[in-house]
């Protein structure tokens, strides 16, 4: 892949909260609503991400037709969502909230649809508040090259104060 994203060569190292997600586990959504992972966005997405062994996580992504952009093809938009929730939902093992700063990601080659969509995302690792993170997608039934991958810089907040400020009317 050909991404032109800067992980810093410097990063502190993250650690596991102790009371995340078991391995082998569904991480918990973090909104009901949310569209990368809520049970009850009726046009979300529905990922489970599947807690992994340190600052991992695994989900399946079924490109559906409706996930299409171009002819028989996931929407590069759908593929950016789904890099985004992955990551943050990895993030969320730390024990912490981070919001994304920067997501950058890396169309290697077409997806189809009816793809199994592998994704696998891990923390790199961070730099005060901010969290570097990045995602590796995969057909599930024929492993081989990456057809994607994402990177992340995501910056940790206080939920509360966050989304309390972000729905504040002017
Ligand atoms: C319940 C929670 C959900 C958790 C899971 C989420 C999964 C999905 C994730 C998302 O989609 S979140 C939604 C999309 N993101 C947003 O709406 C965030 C909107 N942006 C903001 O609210 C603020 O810009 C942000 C919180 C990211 C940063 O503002 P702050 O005032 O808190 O921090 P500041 O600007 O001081 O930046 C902190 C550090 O990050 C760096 N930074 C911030 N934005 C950057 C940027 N765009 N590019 C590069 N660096 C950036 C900044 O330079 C600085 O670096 P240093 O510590 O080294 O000085």
């Amino acid at each position: 892949m050909k991404t032109t994203f800067v992980v810093p060569d410097d990063l502190e190292p993250a650690r596991r909260a102790d009371d995340a997600t078991a391995v082998g586990d569904v991480i918990p959504p973090h909104n009901k609503r949310c569209f990368g992972c809520g049970p009850d966005a009726m046009q979300g997405l529905h990922l489970q991400a599947i807690a992994g062994e340190g600052l991992t996580a695994t989900a399946v992504l079924e490109v559906e037709r409706r996930f299409a952009g171009g002819p028989g093809v996931i929407h590069g938009g759908i593929l950016a969502s789904a890099f985004d929730e992955m990551m943050g939902l990895t993030n969320m093992l730390m024990g912490t909230i981070a919001v994304t700063a920067v997501l950058d990601v890396d169309y290697a080659a077409p997806i189809q649809v009816g793809t199994s969509l592998r994704m696998d995302a891990r923390v790199l690792g961070l730099r005060g508040r901010k969290v570097y993170s990045e995602v590796v997608a995969y057909d599930a039934a024929t492993p081989g090259d990456p057809l994607a991958g994402g990177h992340g810089l995501f910056v940790v907040v206080d939920p509360v104060d966050h989304f309390t400020r972000a729905n504040a009317r002017p």
